[in-house]
């Protein structure tokens, strides 16, 4: 028998691809992604593993506790499509699941008795997957979405029209898919960069007789700041001068490898005009929607992402959101951003007017007096006056933050972060010519240390977007321009996310830059510096200080606050720090040689001939 990928052996088994990657956490099998093989060995112990668990289920006694009952519950299989997957490739590696992170850091190796398939996974029911799509321009982001709007969307009974609630509801083979309705990187990360991730896919469009242009790059780098797996649909397909084979080879530098040349990427070519590899494109969404196990509870306290905004002449403000945990009631009482309002109609995306809506439903809500900010989240109160407090709780935060600000910009912690951690510079790089972008990339290519992970999120040729702009506030990234100007537009939209377009005409006053960013995420490093001696006379007991050393200054000086070295005889007896430094009854902060000082060094053993050796910690500059 040949290698079987998992995914495949899931869909052949009918068991959800999660459920398959349990399995194999609880096997010690490992693999990369749902895409990995598996070979004959592994494939005979899921089957017993299985067969196992599903004839346990059958004659389930109470007292057998070997198979846990969630697992019972889940080895109902989805119901899978009939067609395999044409575009044949899972997936960039998802958040693991519960269950894969349970077994995170044990060994994986295989495992000699078939363990008990154990679910750790919340039982939380599945929500659809949010999918966005973006793309360069012209490429057909707009008619693909078109095209499953009009052939996925279940239309209204005649006359019906759907709704336009910034996104959509598609019906596929395997469950519900959400699309967000305004396709590119700019919508994306504007909701990002309000603190918002709604996508949980992006689908990156690339037309097949165009291939990877400016955008494309862009949008993959949008993504990938999002952590959003990326599947890319080659579109176009049905013109005679597609090359899909040429788009799957520009996307390898990129870090997006086909699975057919070994990576992880999903690639699937679709026509927007005749609707070829729509299907599979959709089956593919399911299948990393299904391996990332997407889950939300309807119970929870409500949580949405407002996605668009405008007023009606007649209706008034229109607010767009999509529902992300718990169930919007018409009566609650919203709060968003620093606005709060009380729902008087909801209606979903065909244009009904309902009750409520769970997780992953994209609804229109009218209520507000003023329009929400795409992005802001959504968050619902109890009654007006808690409404109200937590409006004013969102303005006093915001003018913390805005006081904050004013002050330093940034604090040692948020540079430093935990000492022992990776720290990162991330960096946009934009220069003019091809040449130039690859020179640089090349010399920052050797920058990473142990301590500084150096990345550059993005590299274009020509000036800086605001889409840039959007990216470096939301990722932390840093602008540098090489021989390339942005526009009046893009250094307003900098100027107000307060981020610095650096330009340099020297590609080395460039790299000198990066080296300060590098140099500044690096830990200080202190060095000991001696500062004087002083031998102890005599040892007072204070009732209050304590004992105190009194103490004659033989060299150099003392410093209150100094880290001191207690030494008798050739014998270090004590390491500690000076709490206290008085001269005659003075509180002093130093004393210079040969002067007397009471020493307090919170220490009650000190003796009379002890050495009290000081010393301060200075950063070292290189
Ligand atoms: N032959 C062919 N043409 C397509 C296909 N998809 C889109 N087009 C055409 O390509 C052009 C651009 O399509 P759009 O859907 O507007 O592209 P877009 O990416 O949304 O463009 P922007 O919104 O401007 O960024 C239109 O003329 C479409 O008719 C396709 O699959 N095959």
């Amino acid at each position: 028998m040949s290698k079987v990928r998992i995914y495949a052996l899931a869909k052949e088994l009918g068991v959800e691809t999660a459920k398959m990657l349990e399995i194999l956490d609880s096997l010690g099998v490992q693999y990369k992604s749902s895409s990995s093989t598996l070979d004959e060995e592994t494939v005979e112990a899921i089957k017993t593993i299985l067969a196992d668990s599903s004839s346990k289920a059958e004659d389930a006694a109470p007292e057998d506790s070997s198979v846990n009952a969630s697992a019972t519950q889940e080895a109902a299989p989805e119901p899978v499509a009939a067609t395999p997957p044409v575009a044949s490739n899972p997936t960039p590696a998802p958040q693991p699941s519960a269950a894969q992170s349970a077994t995170a850091g044990e060994e994986r190796t295989l495992a000699a008795q078939p363990a008990a398939v154990t679910t750790t996974a919340t039982e939380l029911p599945h929500r659809a997957p949010v999918v966005t799509i973006m793309g360069h321009v012209d490429h057909g982001k707009t008619s693909l979405l078109d095209y499953i709007r009009k052939t996925k969307v279940a239309a209204k009974e005649a006359g019906g029209i759907t709704q336009h609630v910034g996104a959509f509801e598609a019906k596929t083979s395997r469950g519900k898919v959400v699309f967000i309705d305004t396709p590119g990187h700019e919508a994306f990360t504007t909701i990002r960069a309000r603190g918002a991730n709604v996508a949980d896919i992006a689908i990156i469009v690339i037309a097949a007789d165009d291939s990877v242009m400016p955008q494309t790059r862009e949008a993959i780098a949008h993504a990938k700041a999002a952590n959003v797996p990326i599947i890319v649909a080659i579109n176009k397909i049905d013109l005679a001068q597609a090359n899909v084979d040429k788009v799957k080879q520009d996307i390898i530098p990129l870090d997006l490898v086909p699975e057919e040349f070994g990576g992880e990427t999903i690639v699937v070519g679709v026509s927007a005009r005749s609707g070829e590899g729509v299907e599979d494109l959709l089956e593919m969404i399911s299948l990393v929607a299904e391996i990332a196990d997407l889950r939300a509870d309807p119970k929870a306290a409500l949580k949405g992402v407002v996605i668009e905004s405008r007023v009606d002449k007649q209706m008034g403000v229109l607010a767009n959101i999509i529902v992300q945990e718990g169930t919007v009631h018409v009566g609650d009482f919203l709060v968003v951003g620093e606005k709060y309002g009380k729902i008087k109609a909801l209606t979903n995306s065909v244009g009904d007017r309902i009750k409520d809506a769970g997780p992953s439903t994209p609804v229109q809500i009218l209520g507000f007096s003023e329009a929400p900010t795409a992005g802001d989240t959504v968050t619902s109160a109890k009654n007006e006056h808690q409404a109200r407090e937590l409006v004013a709780g969102r303005t006093q935060d915001r003018r913390d933050v805005e006081e904050a600000r004013k002050g330093r910009r940034l604090s040692l912690d948020d540079i430093l972060g935990a000492p022992g951690d990776v720290h990162e510079v991330n960096l946009i790089l934009r220069a003019d010519t091809q040449g130039s972008l690859e020179a640089l990339q090349g010399i920052l290519a050797r920058k990473s240390s142990e301590e500084v992970k150096l990345t550059v999120m993005f590299a274009g040729i020509g000036a800086p977007t605001e889409g840039d702009v959007l990216l470096a506030s939301t990722a932390n990234a840093e602008i540098m321009c090489f021989n390339v100007t942005a526009s009046g537009g893009v250094k307003k939209a900098a100027d107000n996310k307060g981020i610095e377009l650096k330009s340099f005409r020297i590609i080395y006053e460039l790299i000198d830059e990066v080296d300060r960013l590098i140099k500044g995420q690096q830990e200080p490093v202190f060095e000991e510096r001696y500062l004087g001696r002083a031998e102890v006379r005599m040892v007072i007991r204070h009732p209050k200080a304590g004992v105190v050393a009194g103490s004659y200054v033989q060299d150099g000086m003392l410093r209150r606050n100094a880290k001191v070295k207690v030494t008798r005889g050739r014998q270090v007896v004590y390491n500690g720090t000076i709490v206290g430094l008085k001269r005659f009854k003075d509180d002093v902060r130093e004393v210079q040689t040969g002067y007397e000082c009471g020493i307090n060094i919170d220490w009650n053993d000190v003796q009379e001939g002890d050495v009290i050796e000081a010393s301060e910690l200075v950063e070292v500059t290189s």
